[in-house]
């Protein structure tokens, strides 16, 4: 083993040592939403893929392998009016929002669990900040104010993304001079709002830049397909193929799992932002779970070109490998 790939593991082994404990309640957070007890996966270091998820036992094909709740999510900034601003369910034509109105939620629990961020979000005028990040097409900064709401709220805490994986590509897909001026922006939202200064203290650029790196290789896009189990199995890219997204979503537990042109597991999403991660085939006890981050459906070179400009990695998945 060479010694950058000797001194990368241990980053990677010291990095999991420093975040086991909270990838021990992960587990059993997502081990109480099951109530059958723990989920049958645990995380660790793959070959040649960094962190992984791995099955603890034999998952027959089509077991509901474990649900996800976003750690933050937001609406479509492109149609915020159609969809619940917290839990991105679909609204129909008579619930729909008129343009003007700030937001619009599809139940009193999920007004009720937006209430202390979007109280926050609620003090500022954010017309010039949407503005900007609406003219420029860009959504990760919406999720990133969401999520700088929900810390002065005390709703989530500064850190909550430190433990995901930031994108390499990112420096180089983004300015740091645009990065610099939607942060300004958005500092100058809250400092306009007189949101108490201590309050707003974490928000550095670098805080930005780094929570922005890590949406962009971690943020699932929302599609919802409102439908059975058994409709949404004929399509396992489901999740990237439909037009309109609903919103974007971060997670823990689903953010660990790796790519693959042949997945065994995807991610769906029936009727809200909640995933459910289920297996495609029957799967050994010891096998890494991977799901498809894109569209399995393109041809070789051009899933190679996404994953290498879109992601920043080669896919060297058995698929790939045999150029299929
Ligand atoms: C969403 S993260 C998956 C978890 C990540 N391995 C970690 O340690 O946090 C996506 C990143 O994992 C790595 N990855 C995922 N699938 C891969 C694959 N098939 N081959 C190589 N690297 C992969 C890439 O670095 C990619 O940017």
């Amino acid at each position: 083993m060479s010694s950058s790939m000797y001194r990368q593991r241990m980053r990677i082994a010291l990095a999991l040592r420093h975040h086991s404990h909270r990838l021990r309640s992960l587990s059993s957070a997502a081990a109480v939403e099951r109530r059958g007890g723990p989920p049958p996966i645990r995380v660790a270091i793959t070959e040649s893929a960094g962190r992984g998820v791995f099955a603890t036992r034999p998952i027959a094909a089509g077991e509901l392998i474990h649900t996800a709740k976003p750690v933050v999510a937001h609406p479509s900034p492109y149609s915020p009016s159609k969809v619940c601003y917290y839990c991105l369910r679909k609204l129909g034509e008579e619930e729909e929002s008129p343009a003007a109105a700030h937001a619009h939620f599809c139940s009193d629990s999920c007004r009720h669990h937006s209430k202390v961020f979007y109280e926050v979000e609620r003090k500022a005028d954010w017309s010039i900040f949407d503005d900007h990040c609406r003219a420029r097409e860009v959504k990760y900064p919406f999720m990133a104010k969401r999520l700088a709401c929900m810390v002065i709220s005390g709703a989530a805490s500064v850190d909550s993304l430190d433990i995901l994986q930031p994108s390499s590509l990112f420096q180089e897909t983004i300015s740091e001079a645009r990065m610099g001026e939607q942060f300004e922006l958005l500092r100058r939202t809250f400092v306009k709002a007189q949101i108490e200064e201590n309050l707003t203290a974490f928000l550095t650029k670098e805080w930005y830049i780094s929570v922005l790196a890590r949406i962009r290789i971690n943020a699932f896009r929302i599609e919802l397909v409102a439908g059975s189990y058994e409709d949404l199995l004929a399509s396992a890219s489901a999740s990237v193929s439909a037009d309109a997204a609903s919103g974007n979503a971060v997670y823990m537990l689903p953010s660990f799992y790796n790519h693959d042109c042949d997945p065994n597991a995807h991610i769906l999403w029936i009727d809200n932002v909640d995933a459910r991660l289920k297996a495609l085939r029957d799967i050994e006890a010891g096998e890494e779970l991977r799901i498809c981050y894109i569209d399995a459906s393109m041809d070789y070179g051009a899933r190679q070109n996404l994953l290498t400009e879109g992601f920043g990695f080669r896919c060297s998945c058995l698929r790939c490998l045999s150029r299929d």
